[in-house]
């Protein structure tokens, strides 16, 4: 049984994109797990896919201490084209990434924007199963999570690199970590489905 998982994303300069293709390469690590990257412009002109994807990673640029404005928009088109015509998206998994000029950046409020955008179709959102790194001595800037986030993927991108040098290493394969995860759960959901004979007992 194979799943399908769209990645939707926005990148102004380009810097969000590569995280996307690292995301769309650790979904792909996983057998059965097709992974469908869409730009934000694409997306828009692809609902019936993203209806029939089983689970949904969103990626936008932190701006002005929340997900950019062109990926805001996105998410406000969901409300005509998702909600509006069903609840088309409840059940499905969601998860995020973002990426800043700096280390912090305010990247939270995205990856919260994201989680509460999830909720509000009801979605399972998947968090980021890696311990924060780079917080000892022993530390450093090449360890997986190594700016510590657990909602999702958070990557940092020097302001003054473009996207062929940035973000770094550290942070891809730290992107490609969720979408591996994100395949994962979704095949566990997606074969666990398949046993119907699950009933509630009593609603108290
Ligand atoms: C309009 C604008 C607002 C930004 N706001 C922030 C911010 O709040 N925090 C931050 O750390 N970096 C901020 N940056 C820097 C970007 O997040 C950073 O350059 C990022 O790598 C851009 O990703 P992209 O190439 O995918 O667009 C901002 C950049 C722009 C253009």
């Amino acid at each position: 049984m194979m799943s399908q998982i769209a990645i939707v994303y926005h990148s102004g300069y380009g810097h969000t994109g590569r995280l996307a293709e690292a995301v769309e390469a650790g979904v792909e690590q996983v057998d059965c797990a097709n992974a469908l990257l869409l730009s934000v412009d694409e997306a828009e002109r692809r609902w019936d896919d993203l209806i029939a994807a089983q689970a949904i990673i969103f990626g936008a640029p932190t701006y002005m201490g929340a997900a950019s404005g062109r990926f805001k928009m996105f998410q406000e088109a969901t409300s005509r084209e998702v909600m509006r015509k069903g609840y088309l998206w409840k059940d499905k998994l969601a998860a995020g990434f973002t990426n800043s000029g700096a280390r912090s950046g305010d990247k939270l409020s995205t990856l919260i924007q994201m989680a509460l955008f999830a909720a509000q179709h009801g979605m399972h959102w998947v968090s980021l199963d890696l311990p924060p790194a780079n917080n000892s001595s022993s530390g450093s800037e090449n360890e997986l999570n190594r700016l510590g986030f657990w909602l999702g993927a958070g990557a940092q991108s020097n302001t003054d690199e473009g996207p062929d040098t940035a973000p770094p290493e550290s942070d891809l394969a730290t992107a490609r970590h969720l979408g591996k995860r994100v395949a994962i759960a979704t095949l566990q959901f997606v074969r666990g489905r398949v046993d119907q004979s699950m009933t509630v007992l009593s609603d108290r």
